[in-house]
């Protein structure tokens, strides 16, 4: 894409005007609203407010206060109560202390006591990514099952064999102090062929799943839970949709259905009230779902045909802890190109055995490489608090070329978690790419935030990401720093 790309103009058509930067608040300005959500309990009758490895710089360090962000009532970490209040066995507690989990986030505190009521009710709730999500259906789960017992009595779908092993990580770290705790990953693994599932909580794909349950490898006759997390990817792809609605007929007809996103766009919205009936619902409007922690630019990048060089050059300019590239395919030559150049590069698609995945995905999360490209396999759920930076080399698409604000919205939250500062760089490199994320940034109501680079000036594109990345507390590029 040329440099007179229509930079800060809303629209693909607008002619080129200041970068959006010239009026983007910085980060001491006005902060996300999060008066904007909405939440429905059924189950009270009446609606409640709710709340490269690079080759020439040393790393940066990124620190966060969470307590400050915690006392912020905009800020979806707020919290006014503490585990203690929220009622959880002493046991879990101290699983919790462990963790350093000092307070709940917001979605904790608003989720816990709904999901830990008698009799259980059914739950679609909504935040933020990075925002705890997991650890509040994790608790639920930890909170209801009968350690004395070693059958299945929570299950939850996940939509890739990473998150599925990243929740069993987490089911253990909250539930080290749990006396009896077996949790189980069920993704597919030739040494699981035959071996019976004898873990309270298992955590899987929705295809093995059913495997399992069909082969009688898993006795689901006990199952009280189902959760059902990135709800509405898994509900909404015709194949996935599909699985889980056969997992669910294969478990009890009374079990507590659980369904947690940071996205719910509308069409899937009536399923998922189908799904899990008479639910009481955690809701977001799209306008609040961005993060504010996490800095939207987008690289101009000269044609499709400089992407590559721009993408090197780039990674060339500073260390960033780790980093996550998301592409359409899963070529591998940016691997290469990038391996080449002397950074620890690891690539990761649906393609690979799960053997290959496991080790690619371990590899990155230990730091041993500090570059993951991948596709959107990996968009959803995946928490590696060293993400400083995520890279869109294409515009997140639907399968008709429509923008894909949900993936968007993901990917970018690798990055940012749990108030901790990130980037999200998107690659834009002709008028519909332009345009594609225009439409994107505008459903979120963060266009104006959007802050170009530009390929014609490497330096001004160094220092605008070391300003943000160097400070938590830095704002957006302003004008001044990228024109
Ligand atoms: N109360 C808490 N105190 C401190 N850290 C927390 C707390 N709750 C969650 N975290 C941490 O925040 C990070 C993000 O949590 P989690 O992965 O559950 O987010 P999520 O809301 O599920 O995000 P996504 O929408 O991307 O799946 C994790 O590293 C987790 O350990």
């Amino acid at each position: 894409m040329s440099t007179d790309t229509p930079a800060a103009a809303p629209t693909a058509d607008a002619p080129p005007a200041d970068t959006p930067a010239a009026d983007a608040p910085t980060a001491d300005g006005p902060a996300a609203e999060g008066g904007g959500s909405v939440e429905k309990s059924q189950a009270d009758g009446a609606p409640e407010a709710m709340g490269g490895s690079g080759l020439r710089e040393p790393e940066y360090d990124v620190e966060v206060t969470l307590s400050d962000l915690q006392a912020d009532p905009n800020n979806p970490l707020y919290s006014v109560k503490s585990f203690e209040e929220l009622n959880l066995r002493p046991e879990i507690i101290k699983g919790l202390h462990a963790l350093n989990f000092r307070r709940p986030s917001k979605i904790q505190e608003r989720a816990l006591p709904l999901l830990m009521r008698d009799p259980p009710t059914n739950m679609i709730a909504q935040s933020q990514s990075g925002t705890g999500k997991t650890a509040a259906f994790v608790l639920n789960m930890l909170s209801r099952c009968d350690m004395t017992m070693p059958v299945p009595q929570a299950l939850v779908l996940a939509p890739s064999r990473e998150l599925a092993r990243q929740i069993v990580g987490v089911v253990q770290q909250m539930g080290q102090f749990v006396q009896g705790l077996n949790v189980v990953a069920a993704v597919p693994d030739p040494r699981q062929r035959n071996q019976q599932i004898t873990g309270q909580i298992v955590v899987g794909t929705p295809g093995t799943v059913m495997d399992m349950i069909r082969r009688r490898q898993m006795n689901a006759r006990s199952i009280k839970i189902l959760v059902v997390d990135e709800a509405d990817n898994m509900l909404d792809q015709q194949g996935l949709g599909d699985q889980c609605k056969r997992v669910k007929a294969l478990l009890p007809s009374q079990i507590q259905l659980v369904l947690f996103s940071a996205t719910f766009p509308e069409n899937v919205t009536t399923y998922a009230r189908q799904f899990a009936p008479r639910a009481n619902e955690l809701r977001l409007k799209h306008e609040d779902l961005t993060v504010e922690g996490i800095h939207q630019f987008y690289l101009d990048v000269n044609g499709e045909d400089h992407k590559y060089d721009d993408l090197v050059k780039f990674y060339g300019l500073m260390t960033i802890s780790s980093s996550i590239i998301f592409r359409r395919d899963t070529a591998r030559e940016i691997e290469e190109r990038m391996t080449a150049e002397g950074h620890q590069v690891a690539h990761l698609s649906g393609g690979l055995e799960g053997s290959d995945r496991d080790r690619v995905i371990d590899r990155f999360r230990s730091g041993e490489a500090k570059v993951l490209i991948t596709t959107n396999v990996l968009a959803r759920g995946i928490d590696v608090q060293s993400v400083t930076m995520v890279i869109n080399y294409d515009v997140p698409e639907k399968l008709n070329g429509d923008p894909d604000y949900e993936t968007y919205l993901h990917r970018i939250g690798r990055t940012g978690r749990f108030g901790r500062v990130g980037v999200a760089i998107t690659f834009v490199h002709d008028k519909s790419s332009w345009s594609k994320l225009m439409d994107i940034t505008k459903y979120f109501n963060v266009a104006e935030q959007l802050v170009r680079l530009d390929t014609n000036d490497w330096d001004m594109v160094e220092n605008a990401l070391k300003l943000v990345l160097k400070n938590p507390r830095a704002g957006v590029a302003t004008d001044k720093m990228v024109s």
